[in-house]
């Protein structure tokens, strides 16, 4: 997906944007709102495969939402489909006000999806990529002050095919948040980053929301959930099996115990037939 030129900011919704308001938007202070959304997979061959099967999801603006989840729970699946990727075989969903099938260029503007890899731009320096990226976008972040944030100052000069993984990652996350979208999807932001990288990338994700930005982050990881999330949606089996914030969550399903202990907990009951199974 491309990422967005939209300027997070506090006191802007999407419907204030001069250069495209969606003329169907509604106004909402959810940032994402998914209802009664299921995905089916027909293969030509074989069995249909239900990878989400009535999900809610509801993604305030300014927040950081994390989607927890087992393999196979339906996270992609959700995410595509609020991109615009995939058509819902039911339900409704609705980003920044709009239909993201029927508003495919709104939501490209408004949106940006953490590549997954930079392949192209190998031979481009960090400086030359993230200047390259932003020149993509009418109100650009200012790439030095992302190469700043995402601790990527010692390698500004540096070829792209000459990082290493966790600096490479970090440049990810940068190509993102250098277009200044409303809504900045995160998937595994953190995978191969040792400690100290991994806190300068969480403190861009914060700065971000900070100046209005949305986030919605899928990670495996149950620290990078407790670290970051405002709230916490726990998938399995394509159906939410726990939301709030951690330590609700916490409180609500392992008490005393950590996010890790919930996560067990609610999918494991899931994957044995929902509550009334436990
Ligand atoms: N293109 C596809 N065609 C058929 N089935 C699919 C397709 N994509 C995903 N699935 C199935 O849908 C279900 C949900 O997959 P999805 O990739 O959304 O889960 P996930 O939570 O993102 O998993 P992971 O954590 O492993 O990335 C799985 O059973 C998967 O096999």
């Amino acid at each position: 997906m491309t990422p967005a030129n939209h300027p997070p900011a506090p006191d802007r919704t999407p419907g204030d944007d001069p250069t495209h308001p969606p003329a169907n938007a509604t106004d909402t202070d959810l940032a994402v709102e998914i209802r009664g959304f299921v995905k089916r997979y027909t293969p030509r061959k074989g069995e249909p495969t239900t990878a989400v099967d009535r999900l809610d999801l509801h993604v305030e603006h300014g927040s950081i939402h994390g989607l927890l989840g087992p393999n196979g729970a339906g996270k992609t699946t959700t995410i595509e489909t609020l991109v615009g990727l995939r058509a819902p075989t039911a339900g409704t969903v609705r980003v920044l006000g709009v239909d993201p099938r029927a508003d495919r260029d709104h939501i490209r503007r408004a949106v940006a999806v953490q590549p997954q890899h930079a392949a192209v731009f190998n031979h481009q320096t960090v400086a030359e990529l993230l200047r390259a990226w932003a020149s993509f976008h009418p109100e650009p972040d200012d790439p030095d002050a992302v190469i700043e944030r995402m601790g990527l100052t010692a390698s500004r000069d540096v070829r792209v095919h000459r990082l290493s993984g966790g600096q490479r990652q970090r440049l990810l996350v940068g190509t993102a948040l250098v277009s200044r979208p409303l809504l900045l999807v995160l998937d595994e932001p953190s995978t191969g980053l040792d400690p100290n990288a991994r806190e300068d990338l969480w403190e861009a994700v914060r700065a971000y929301r900070a100046d209005g930005g949305t986030v919605l982050l899928s990670t495996h990881s149950m620290e990078e959930a407790a670290a970051l999330c405002d709230r916490i949606s726990v998938l399995d089996h394509g159906r939410v099996a726990a939301e709030g914030t951690a330590e609700s969550l916490i409180e609500e399903h392992a008490p005393g115990g950590t996010l890790a202990d919930v996560f067990r907990t609610v999918t494991t009951r899931a994957a044995e037939g929902g509550e009334e199974a436990a």
